[in-house]
């Protein structure tokens, strides 16, 4: 069995686990890095605990999650100084991650020299995107010139949780239609035609889309110009804003959904609108994306919210039974999981299955590094 390390460094916390082939030998999580009382004062330190507590003995391959690979990466790859150098020069594209990815690739290269590493793209799964799904329409030189384009992120969870949704519901994967709801800390919905990424909510940056944790997603520009001109703010404290202090947390002052709900069932006005408009923009992004999938037999949800809420997820696709989309009330309460925690929550014979399915990026990171490994050795 092949021994990998995943690490996958999120703007204020690593995630981290050992795999021996399939099995999970060791997994933690240090988080609110940087925070005062948290569990690290950076990222470095954060890789360097993780990196002591844990056995790195018969270590195969060290995989990454690094949330934006720009245009450069279709696939997972091994990682040498010009990846890496590629890696450092999006930062401007995921200013909120690339750069802890980069510091953990950084620490374990000059831990484990000895060790494969494989960047693992967020970005990857989309690129499969045509031009007019990905492409803004404006001054085309510009754009160009500057890598101004949706990338999409969360590839890796929607690549997992549409093929297991596919598995779930016993269809073969080149033949299913599935949207996928991956509503975490960040959030983004994906449309997926025979396992191919046709359309993505997240755009240059993982800001665009869905309302997220600390993040606006959709807004008009203007809101930038505006607030630069008439409020006088800098771009900086504006980029903060809209990314930080956003989504959730600036519109109830909490970015955890849990806290919302809570507030919301004792009768929180402000937590009650946004919830509202949480669900609503992921009802908006299941038309526009049974759109341009033309029929979808499943509607996924995955990760924190989507698979720990029964609120949202009857929320957001409320009042769609004209168009084959009902959540069956009982079942939502995921009564009946598999041991992997799948379960159907539609009444029987719904055209559309909607799903919880929970995601598993780091399995995903493990066997895609592992395949990495193996064609780059076979290359040379
Ligand atoms: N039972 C629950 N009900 C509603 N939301 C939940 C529940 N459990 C977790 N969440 C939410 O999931 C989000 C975190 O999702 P997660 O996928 O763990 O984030 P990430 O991996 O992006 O850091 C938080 O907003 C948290 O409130
Ligand atoms: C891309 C992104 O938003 O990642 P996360 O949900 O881990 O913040
Ligand atoms: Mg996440």
């Amino acid at each position: 069995m092949t021994r990998v390390l995943v690490l996958n460094s999120g703007s204020s916390s690593v995630k981290y686990r050992l795999f021996d082939g399939r099995r999970t030998l060791a997994r933690g999580l240090v988080e609110r890095i940087g925070e005062d009382g948290g569990d690290a004062a950076d990222h470095a330190a954060a890789l360097r605990r993780i990196m002591e507590s844990v056995d790195l003995d018969g270590l195969a391959v060290v995989g990454h999650r690094v949330v934006h690979g720009g245009t450069e990466f279709d696939s997972a790859t091994l990682i040498d100084d010009d990846v890496a150098a590629v890696i450092e020069r999006l930062i401007p594209l995921a200013p909120l991650h690339n750069p802890a990815a980069l510091s953990g690739i950084t620490v374990a290269r000059k831990l484990l020299p000895e060790v494969a590493q494989v960047a693992v793209f967020d970005t990857a799964f989309h690129r499969t995107i045509e031009p007019a799904g990905i492409t803004y329409a404006m001054d085309a030189a510009l754009a160009e010139r500057w890598g101004v384009r949706r990338y999409g992120m969360h590839g890796t969870s929607h690549a997992y949780v549409s093929r297991r949704t596919a598995a779930l519901l016993g269809l073969a994967p080149e033949a299913a239609n599935i949207i996928t709801l991956h509503l975490g800390n960040g959030a983004s919905a994906c449309a997926v035609r025979g396992g191919r990424s046709v359309a993505t909510s997240m755009g240059m940056a993982p800001q665009q889309g869905l309302v997220m944790g600390t993040r606006s997603g959709d807004i008009d520009p203007t809101v930038i110009f505006h607030l630069h001109r008439a409020a006088g703010m800098p771009v900086d404290e504006i980029e903060h804003s809209l990314t930080r202090a956003a989504g959730l947390l600036g519109l109830t002052g909490d970015n955890d959904m849990r806290a919302v709900q809570r507030r919301r069932q004792q009768g929180d006005p402000a937590a009650g609108l946004a919830f509202d408009v949480y669900c609503r923009r992921i009802k908006e992004y299941v038309g526009a994306y049974l759109a341009v999938l033309g029929r979808a037999d499943a509607i996924a949800f995955t990760a924190g919210v989507g698979e720990n809420s029964p609120e949202v997820r009857a929320a957001a696709l409320s009042g769609l039974d004209g168009l084959g989309i009902a959540v069956d009330r009982h079942r939502n309460e995921q009564i009946a999981p598999n041991e992997r925690g799948e379960q159907v929550v539609s009444p029987d014979g719904s055209p559309t299955a909607i799903c919880v399915v929970p995601t598993d990026e780091e399995l995903e990171i493990a066997q895609q590094s592992v395949a990495a490994l193996g064609a780059g050795q076979s290359a040379r």
